[in-house]
């Protein structure tokens, strides 16, 4: 896959394509299918597929308390823009000039002169252009003046829920991993390094692999049975994220206990990716160090049945179908 970080990036032969344009964080099912579609389409017109996306996320910018978490941070959002099999990804950097162009301006310098769009793939309530004025039935009409076709998808319902990168983090954030993995179409996990603890654990409780400190979304506060990959190696594991007031003094950290370890050569720099699968419980404060160990016991004990049966599981589950409906303009 290509990645331009600018529009001079991209060579002028390059194109016709066929684009979404989009956030894609999380790049959960919705933005899958419609990476599908244009990768398709693309095949179809022998045109190259494109996604265009941002860095950063606009409301930083726009609203910078209070912007949201990421799902994916931008290397693991082009690593699953990737993995979807479109031919590049157009990166434009989100700032101040960008902000104030008007939809027909964008329209003309990104889809028209820098990717000669043949079409243009988004869902329903997509928005662009300052303040968000432009919306999808602008998009046709500019399609239509300016050569290009545009097709809009009706949201996709995974559960009955509105497939959206905002349902995404609500289930993380309140730590309902089933559902995150179902929007997502993959469990939730995050990219990390190791980070020092205070070697109480492996005195008092279990030994744990603690996570750098990391900025983005995580779930909330609580035990949750996971898979940690270290280098190539994965491990399953139970991990703890929040606080840990049975120790006193408040400091967060997310530290996980395999349960199949075996020593590693653990560099500050080793690559960790931790795949959070299930909510055990809530983090709480327990009377002594014993009382933890005893309950982390029990987690362990919960973890390995649940590991167990969800492989089982896996190799029994048909595939699930998608059902978007198109409305197409030309
Ligand atoms: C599976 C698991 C569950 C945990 N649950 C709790 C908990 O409910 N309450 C708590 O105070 N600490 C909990 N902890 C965190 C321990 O207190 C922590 O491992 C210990 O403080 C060691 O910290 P250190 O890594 O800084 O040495 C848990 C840890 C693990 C691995
Ligand atoms: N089952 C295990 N899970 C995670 N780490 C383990 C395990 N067994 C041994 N270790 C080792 O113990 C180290 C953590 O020990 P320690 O620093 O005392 O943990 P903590 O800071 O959580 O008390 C890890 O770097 C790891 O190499």
């Amino acid at each position: 896959m290509d990645i331009f970080r600018a529009l001079p990036e991209i060579p002028s032969s390059f194109g016709p394509t066929v684009v979404s344009i989009g956030n894609f964080d999380g790049v959960h099912c919705a933005h899958q299918w419609l990476l599908a579609e244009i990768s398709r389409r693309a095949h179809e017109l022998s045109a190259k597929s494109v996604a265009v996306t941002f860095d950063p996320h606009p409301s930083r910018l726009l609203r910078p308390i209070g912007a949201p978490k990421l799902i994916t941070p931008m290397t693991e959002r082009l690593e699953l823009l990737r993995a979807s099999g479109i031919d590049a990804t157009l990166v434009l950097p989100f700032n101040d000039e960008l902000c104030k162009m008007s939809g027909p301006d964008f329209v003309a310098a990104v889809l028209r002169d820098a990717l000669h769009a043949a079409e243009v793939h988004e869902g329903d309530n997509f928005r662009f252009g300052y303040r968000a004025q432009s919306q999808a039935a602008d998009l046709i009409a500019l399609g239509h003046d300016q050569g290009f076709r545009v097709q809009i998808f009706s949201p996709r319902y995974i559960r009955g829920i509105q497939v959206s990168s905002s349902r995404v983090r609500e289930a993380i954030q309140s730590g309902n991993m089933t559902l995150a993995r179902a929007l997502l179409g993959r469990p939730f996990s995050i990219h990390s390094t190791p980070a020092s603890g205070r070697a109480i654990g492996r005195r008092l409780t279990v030994p744990t692999i603690n996570l750098a400190p990391y900025d983005e979304l995580l779930p909330a506060d609580g035990v949750y049975v996971t898979r940690m990959k270290i280098g190539e190696e994965e491990f399953d594991a139970v991990t703890n994220a929040g606080t840990r007031p049975t120790f006193g003094e408040d400091s967060y950290a997310v530290e996980s206990y395999l349960l199949n370890f075996h020593p590693v050569n653990l560099l500050p720099e080793t690559p960790l990716e931790l795949t959070f699968i299930h909510r055990l419980r809530e983090e709480r404060k327990f009377p002594s160090p014993e009382a933890l160990k005893h309950q982390i016991m029990q987690d362990v004990a919960k973890a390995q049945r649940y590991l167990h049966l969800a492989d089982l599981l896996q190799n029994s589950t048909p595939p699930s179908r998608t059902g978007f409906r198109a409305r197409i303009s030309s």
